[in-house]
């Protein structure tokens, strides 16, 4: 505590500041309300799968530079993918080298083509006459027969593959239930069972994804392996924080130390090492068939052959939406691209930002920086970011930059309690909204979370926005915001509060960086600093 403290004297944070109560009350929320929705939007534009690829993929007749490697396209061209974005990924490569691509399989989630279709996104899905055969599968997001077979099929065209061969690999989230091949004797059943019961605990993704590598015939780089002696480049739309590489679908192109007593530990953890199938014994107990004594002998020469390239990210869909946010004549911060925690941690920390940009004392108590210090490590926040982040609050009011935009991105967790509706972008702007609404000062921000897939939860909401009238708006509505907490019934709650306005639906949009959050926060001109 002494020591935020300290840093909270470094940060400067001792300006005695004079607040015009009067004048922080004035709002201009149609106009907030409309740039956070035109930076969400940027956000996700950002990350289009086609647009990341364009970015990505570099075409000089027969050379295609990607990832700063040259490859010579001799019509030796092969593709697979598994994700909810690769179906747009795969049809940008076809357009950039179609004329050299053999043959493609691509994994992608039931019913997704007539999906994108009937949203009129005609760009992300493949030509009639295209070399790469799609295949529906994993309904509901879990491992089925029909992306056992998909999955089936990318192993066998990696397996012919020869050393005059270029593979290319599009990987994003959701590619863990789209390649789901059980190291035997283990069954799809048994596998899903293990999986759904970890999730269902409240595993993490690191968490289960180090489990399904375990046991898994093409995860955590076996699927590379499958293709030696082919060079492999493998484009990846990251869905995880910080980009793990070995994580991200389960990493099938990036080699993984296989640790069994890593995994015991987690079924431990979630206590169910007493309730597995025999079956999961078996493979743990041995190791991996595929990989053989040769390349435990030799780990570093495994994996000469791949190319790994992340192609986008919440990090680059945050970069858009700052840009954007200049564009709009608002002063951008991006606070971290790595927020997660429990929801009413990640809100009290956004309360305690709006709160800190316009307090409304003659000075900033210490131990308001001191408490937002202290929750980073909660909600997965460095320290720096946060110090940079509330100087530069201070810097900006000092100068009268005018409309801050504070932004960030990651995947905060709900503790399910109730069984309404709703999805963790949709909770968390009704608990920031709550927050906001508390203040006794307003600060006039609006804030904004929203799903970059389009999709929060099991709604057809990718979140919501609010601000600090939220209360008063829904006491006048007759709606009880408590009651729809604790039913987990946000989606509910913004379908009813004025006609369902502050609800954020962008349709679904074809990609998946996470979650985008975005809190405008006013100038409050009438501040003094002495
Ligand atoms: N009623 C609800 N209220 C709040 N959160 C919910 C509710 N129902 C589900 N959730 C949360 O929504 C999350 C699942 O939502 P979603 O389908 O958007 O997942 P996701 O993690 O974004 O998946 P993916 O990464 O595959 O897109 C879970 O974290 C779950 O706790
Ligand atoms: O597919 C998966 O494993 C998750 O979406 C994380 O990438």
């Amino acid at each position: 505590m002494a020591q935020i403290i300290a840093l909270s004297r470094f940060l400067h944070l001792q300006h005695p500041l004079r607040v015009s109560l009067a004048s922080l009350c004035s709002r201009s929320m149609s106009s907030l309300d409309t740039r956070a929705r035109a930076v969400f939007s940027a956000a996700v534009e950002g990350v289009q799968p086609d647009i990341v690829v364009h970015m990505s993929l570099e075409r000089h007749g027969d050379k295609l530079l990607v990832g700063g490697q040259s490859f010579t396209l001799t019509n030796n061209l092969y593709l697979v993918g598994f994700g909810k974005a690769v179906l747009g990924m795969a049809a940008e490569v076809e357009r950039i080298v179609g004329d050299h691509l053999i043959k493609g399989v691509i994994s992608v989630p039931h019913g997704i083509q007539k999906t994108l279709h009937n949203h009129g996104k005609e760009n992300m899905l493949l030509e009639n006459n295209s070399r790469i055969t799609v295949m529906e599968g994993a309904k509901n997001n879990l491992p089925d027969a029909d992306a056992q077979k998909s999955a089936e099929c990318i192993r066998e065209l990696a397996s012919g593959l020869t050393e005059k061969d270029l593979l290319l690999v599009l990987i994003s989230g959701g590619g863990s239930a789209l390649l789901p091949a059980p190291a035997p004797p283990m069954s799809l059943q048994e596998k899903q069972d293990v999986t759904r019961k970890l999730a269902a605990a409240g595993a993490t993704i690191q968490e289960l994804n180090t489990v399904r590598r375990a046991l898994s015939l093409l995860k955590g780089g076996s699927l590379a392996q499958c293709a030696k002696p082919a060079q492999v480049v493998a484009l990846i739309l990251s869905d995880v924080i910080g980009d793990p590489l070995d994580l991200i679908a389960s990493g099938p192109t990036v080699r993984s130390d296989f640790k069994p007593e890593e995994v015991w530990a987690i079924l431990d953890r979630y206590k169910l090492s007493y309730s597995l199938p025999s079956s999961m014994n078996e493979v743990l107990s041995k190791a991996r068939p595929h990989y053989g004594s040769q390349v435990q002998e030799q780990p570093e020469e495994v994996q000469d052959h791949v190319l790994n390239v992340v192609i986008g990210s919440n990090t680059i869909a945050l970069e858009c939406a700052s840009r954007k946010a200049v564009e709009l004549g608002l002063r951008p911060i991006i606070l971290s691209p790595g927020v997660c925690g429990d929801v009413h941690s990640v809100a009290r920390l956004y309360g305690l930002l709006s709160r800190f940009a316009c307090f409304p004392e003659k000075e900033t108590p210490p131990e308001l920086a001191a408490e937002i210090l202290q929750l980073g490590p909660e909600v997965g926040v460095e320290s720096w970011d946060l110090c940079r982040t509330i100087n530069m609050l201070v810097e900006e009011r000092k100068e009268d930059w005018g409309v801050t935009c504070l932004l960030a991105g990651g995947e905060p967790t709900v503790q399910l309690t109730g069984k309404g509706r709703g999805g963790r972008n949709q909770e968390l702007a009704l608990r920031v909204g709550l927050e906001l609404s508390s203040d006794e000062v307003k600060s006039g921000a609006v804030f904004l979370s929203g799903g970059t897939d389009g999709q929060d939860g099991p709604t057809e909401a990718a979140g919501a926005l609010t601000d600090g009238e939220l209360m008063k708006e829904a006491m006048s509505q007759g709606l009880d915001i408590d009651g729809f907490l604790t039913n987990n019934d946000s989606f509910t709650f913004f379908s009813q509060l004025s006609e369902g306005q502050w609800l954020l639906k962008p349709g679904l949009t074809g990609t998946n960086v996470m979650d985008v959050h975005a809190m405008l926060l006013p100038p409050s001109p009438q501040r003094d600093f002495q």
